[in-house]
């Protein structure tokens, strides 16, 4: 039945963490990936700092892309306010499939829209489709060679006002060079690194933050 690993972080989460409880499947994500399997999510020492982040910016709107499990999208939903709403973008339909259970789980299915699509076709419909005006704070951790090509898009759309956070993950390992190069040099964002390490392991990564100066 667990065929996948993600079915099995996903296991683990149903069988360890406690229902409604944002931070215990937080907490058994975060032990399965450091005892038993490795998984691309954000994980605890750069959560935290993501945790810092979101709190400090105290958003409204909010758009992630890259869903994957859930993880992130359950660990910002547990801090935002009431009335505030987390979109979250997946296009792979087993991903889609887990990370609504883990949300459901984690009871914070009234604060998280998980959008089944690719971000290139989804960007551009949240203004009428899902009646977004601009975007908060956006959160960036899906295949590294298209942060460059969203964040554009997303100014395209005109998502961005003055003050959006745009965090990205992964800014050392992988890397998102392309993008790093741009959000820092096109004079449109105040740019802010945040050394971490990777997830479940020693090497070192990062996250960026990137202010829209609108
Ligand atoms: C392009 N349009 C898209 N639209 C919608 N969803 C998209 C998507 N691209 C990718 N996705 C989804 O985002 C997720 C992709 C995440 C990619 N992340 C990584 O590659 C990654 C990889 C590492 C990593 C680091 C070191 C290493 F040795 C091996 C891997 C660490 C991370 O934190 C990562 O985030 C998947 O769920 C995928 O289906
Ligand atoms: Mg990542």
């Amino acid at each position: 039945m667990n065929h996948t690993k993600e079915q099995r972080v996903l296991q683990y989460v149903l069988d360890n963490a406690t229902r409604g409880d944002p931070q215990s499947v937080v907490d058994s994500i975060d032990n399965y990936c450091n005892k038993e399997e490795w998984a691309m999510n954000v994980g605890d020492q750069k959560g935290l700092i993501l945790d810092n982040i979101v709190n400090e910016s105290n958003p409204c709107v909010l758009l992630e892309l890259g869903t994957y499990c859930g993880y992130s999208a359950v660990r910002i939903a547990r801090l935002l306010k009431p009335g505030a709403h987390l979109y979250t973008v997946e296009f792979n339909p087993a991903f889609a499939a887990v990370a609504k259970q883990m949300i459901e789980f984690a009871g914070v299915q009234d604060k998280v829209q998980i959008l089944e699509g690719n971000t290139q076709d989804i960007i551009p419909q949240l203004k009428k489709k899902y009646e977004v005006d601009t975007l908060d704070f956006v959160f960036i951790d899906h295949w590294k060679d298209k942060y460059l090509e969203d964040t554009k898009l997303l100014e395209k759309c005109n998502l961005l006002r003055k003050g959006t956070v745009v965090l990205a993950d992964n800014v050392i390992v992988p890397g998102a060079p392309d993008f790093l190069e741009y959000v820092r040099t096109c004079g449109r964002y105040d740019c802010t690194n945040y050394p971490s390490f990777l997830e479940y392991m020693d090497e070192k990564d990062a996250l960026e933050k990137a202010i829209f100066r609108g």
